[in-house]
């Protein structure tokens, strides 16, 4: 049987090597059907009880592509039903082992580096956009370097400067922004809420020189780098098409912003007052002795922008649509605001920010029920047993987490799929209650086995989760205390998620209708 299934194997993949360009429409017809009958008697055949099951699949390379790329969701809840909560599927030829639940949470995030590597995963997708010498195209001991000194930068100090900062943008925007014109109106969210959550965190974190360089000399760059950053990407970073080319030709210049504005700095020509993050990081190095180039600061400084920017416009939008699906939300997080900051609204701090206990309860519901990452994946380095099971996972797959597979199981949420912020009441300092370990970047939640992890956990575990709050609360809060928000007349409920870019987006246009609030400052 071994020899036989070896033999379907290597003949799969044999077909699969030929130039089908050289063969004629029958010829080609002919693989085709081979091809597809080998990959089926060898899924019915040659099943390895120690191996997770394969996710059945006709074709051999495309596997469940097509399906896990459409709905993810869909996809692992209907393998869960039939495979449970460990199965293999191919995705453009890769084996990708998802392990869902808690315990899978576990067995993904709290791996070992010697056992699962996150660069091995990511790094095509990531290296041409953020740069070399970075985050997934160094060893793993640099990254959790880096992310020390990228915490640095987000201090309590740095978030107090940022809280003005941000809330001046989202007034800018709105005065400014023809979709906010008048008393009353209509906002497509796709369009808008990427500009204001660039604008936000641009102005704050990146420092007041990106900012302006983002509106003006860098606004078309930003898009081409942007468009690198498609799922696409994971698997043909390298195809010659004329957005990879744009992305690279963007890379160079973003990066350049970045080594200019160092070089002023350093030349004494910009004022050394302003708290953002290259400040930060031009001044770390590390254990070693070596400092970080002025490159890797340009780099890192882009990583940030790529990694903030699309989670937290994600965020910003599904919480817009889902407070103007419940305006009794709204109501509640309007009289907090009266609650905390008066009845004349006095302006947002960060001290403040932190007593909005409604807004903290939106915002992660939110990212209970739209987390914006679905997937986290891993590349398998040595064989690896999952525990309670036989199983042994070969070192030839990858790995995939989905925690947002749990944080919509009625096992740990009841009426999982109802948007109630209401349920974290009570629940407010869990993670701060929890062990604590430090990979290198601070200490970090050790216990992984949670049903909800939407900032990950373990060693890649997110740094942006306090800044993201910083500027999610305070948008929110900005928006709140000006308008109220209603969807579209005859619309019932938020829009369906769009899984074709990077994280799980509403489809657009993701319309909101508006109206300024009686006696609004603005
Ligand atoms: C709502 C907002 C955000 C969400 C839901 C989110 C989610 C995540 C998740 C799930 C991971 C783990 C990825 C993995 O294990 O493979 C992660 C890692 C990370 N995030 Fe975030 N993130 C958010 C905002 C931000 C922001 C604003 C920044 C930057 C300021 C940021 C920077 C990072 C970095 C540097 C990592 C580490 C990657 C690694 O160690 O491999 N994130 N984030």
């Amino acid at each position: 049987m071994g020899l036989l299934a070896g033999l379907l194997d290597q003949a799969s993949v044999y077909l699969e090597g030929q130039n089908l360009w050289v063969l004629g429409p029958a010829a080609f017809g002919a693989f085709i059907v081979v091809s597809v009958v080998i990959n089926v008697l060898n899924q019915l055949l040659f099943k390895d009880p120690n191996q997770p099951p394969v996710v059945f699949h006709w074709f051999p390379f495309l596997g469940s592509t097509v399906v896990y790329g459409m709905e993810p969701y869909k996809f692992f809840n209907k393998c869960q039903e039939q495979y449970g909560d460990v199965f293999t599927f191919i995705l453009l030829g890769r084996k990708m082992t998802v392990t869902l639940g808690p315990k899978g949470n576990e067995f993904v995030f709290n791996g070992k580096h010697a056992d699962l590597c996150a660069e091995e995963a990511y790094t095509h997708l990531t290296t041409p956009v953020f740069g070399s010498g970075v985050v997934y195209d160094c060893p793993n001991h640099m990254l959790m370097e880096q992310k020390k000194f990228m915490k640095f930068g987000l201090t309590t100090e740095t978030f107090k400067a940022y809280v003005p900062l941000i809330k001046d943008e989202v007034v800018n925007y709105f005065q400014t922004s023809p979709f906010f014109s008048g008393q009353s109106g209509k906002v497509p969210l796709s369009t808008a809420i990427p500009q204001l959550t660039l604008f936000t965190a641009s102005r704050s974190l990146q420092g007041r020189e990106v900012r302006e360089a983002l509106t003006t000399t860098h606004a078309d760059l930003f898009h081409d780098l942007d468009m690198g950053f498609t799922p696409v990407n994971f698997m043909f970073p390298w195809l010659p098409l004329p957005h990879n080319a744009k992305r690279d030709r963007a890379q160079k210049a973003m990066a350049k912003l970045y080594l200019d504005i160092i070089s002023r700095r350093k030349s004494g020509e910009e004022s050394k007052k302003e708290i953002d993050m290259i400040w930060n990081l031009m001044n770390r190095s590390y254990k070693s002795g070596e400092s970080l180039s002025d490159l890797h600061v340009a780099h890192c400084m882009i990583a940030l922008l790529m990694a903030g920017q699309h989670t937290s416009m994600a965020t910003t939008t599904w919480t817009l649509l889902h407070l103007a699906a419940k305006p009794e939300i709204q109501k509640v997080l309007y009289e907090e605001q009266i609650k905390v900051f008066g009845k004349d609204l006095a302006p947002l701090t960060y001290e403040k920010l932190s007593e909005l206990k409604m807004v903290q309860n939106v915002v992660k519901e939110i990212l209970r029920v739209h987390p914006p990452l679905h997937s986290i994946m891993r590349k398998v380095k040595s064989p690896l047993h999952v525990p309670d099971t036989n199983f042994v996972i070969p070192s030839t797959h990858y790995v995939m987490a989905a925690p947002g597979v749990s944080a919509m199981d009625e096992k740990y949420f009841k009426n999982a799929k109802e948007f109630d912020p209401f349920r974290w009441v009570g629940h407010e300092a869990d993670e701060d209650n929890a062990e604590k370990f430090d990979f290198g970047f601070g200490l970090v939640s050790k216990g992984t086995a949670s049903p909800y992890l939407p900032f990950g956990a373990g060693r890649h575990r997110c740094i942006g989760e306090q800044f993201a709050n910083v500027q999610l609360g305070t948008i929110i809060s900005t928006l709140v205390r000006e308008f109220e928000f209603t969807l579209p007349p005859g619309q019932k409920d938020v829009p369906l998620v769009d899984y074709n870019s990077m994280v799980a987006l509403a489809t657009a246009p993701a319309m909101v209708h508006w109206k300024r609030r009686a006696g609004s400052n603005h």
